[in-house]
């Protein structure tokens, strides 16, 4: 796994520029040398927001958005539509903007497909299994770039710390009695994050100081799951400030635009 970069921002709203400017780059990069490309999406104000500066990005149509699959980390267990889905916010940001490939648009299933949670992410499983390719070496794609938010509590996904789902190695899983409303969610499990070739944790303001801190240190992921967000080839950690503030200057590793 990749020793984390950090690069730090001056704030939220740059911060959310800066990545979004640095998702088409990426992207473009990957499918000018492959020809389509992944990006799994998170859920949480930063990660919106970012898919809502993609959206506005005069270089936004430099991507072929036919030829990428898009993913969910974690997705709150509700119905289509719903307003608290990642997935309708996503969409409402950037999605219903550009001309994907609806086939390529892998949602994690609601109650109003008639699935249990445990159904709904075992149904999850199955699609990462089919997509995953001999190269990939394992039951999930090696995603291109996999887009974390992180809580106070050092939450990644829906793997909150001290939860059993920390602990569950299948590729999705249902998580109950989230800390974070709504109780009930869908998230990939730690193994296949750690399988993206670029793991990158979007986070903004004081109330992630601490958690980030954390993150860079050597905490074992489950007390910190952030600790865990490392990438095959890369982990970025995209910062504001606010939220690098009790980086410790022994680290090093930090670029502050
Ligand atoms: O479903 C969710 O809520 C997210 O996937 C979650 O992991 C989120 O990214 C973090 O809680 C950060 O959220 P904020 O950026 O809003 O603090």
């Amino acid at each position: 796994m990749s020793v984390p970069n950090v690069v730090v921002h001056r704030d939220a709203d740059m911060l959310a520029k800066a990545v979004a400017a640095r998702v088409i780059t990426r992207l473009v990069d990957v499918q000018s040398a492959r020809g389509s490309a992944s990006l799994v999406l998170t859920g949480g104000t930063v990660g919106i927001a970012t898919l809502a500066q993609i959206a506005a990005s005069p270089a936004r149509d430099a991507v072929d958005w036919r030829r990428l699959d898009i993913w969910w980390g974690d997705e709150r267990f509700l119905p289509s539509g719903d307003p608290e889905r990642n997935e309708t916010g996503a969409r409402k940001a950037l999605l219903d903007h550009v001309d994907l490939d609806p086939e390529r648009v892998h949602v994690m299933r609601g109650p109003g497909s008639g699935m249990t949670a445990e159904e709904s992410a075992e149904a999850y499983t199955e699609e990462l299994r089919r997509a995953a390719r001999p190269e990939d070496h394992g039951p999930a794609p090696s995603f291109d770039v996999l887009m974390l938010g992180m809580g106070p509590d050092a939450h990644i996904a829906s793997l909150f710390p001290e939860m059993p789902a920390l602990h569950d190695t299948r590729p999705a899983v249902a998580v109950h009695g989230s800390p974070k409303p709504p109780p009930t969610r869908i998230s990939l499990s730690l193994p296949v994050i750690q399988g993206a070739n670029e793991v990158w944790v979007v986070a903004a303001g004081q109330d992630k100081a601490g958690a980030v801190r954390l993150a860079l240190s050597d905490a074992g992921p489950v007390q910190v799951p952030a600790a865990g967000a490392r990438g095959r080839r890369r982990t970025l950690f995209l910062l504001d400030r606010a939220a690098a503030a009790k980086i410790p200057a022994s680290l090093g590793r930090i670029s502050s635009p």
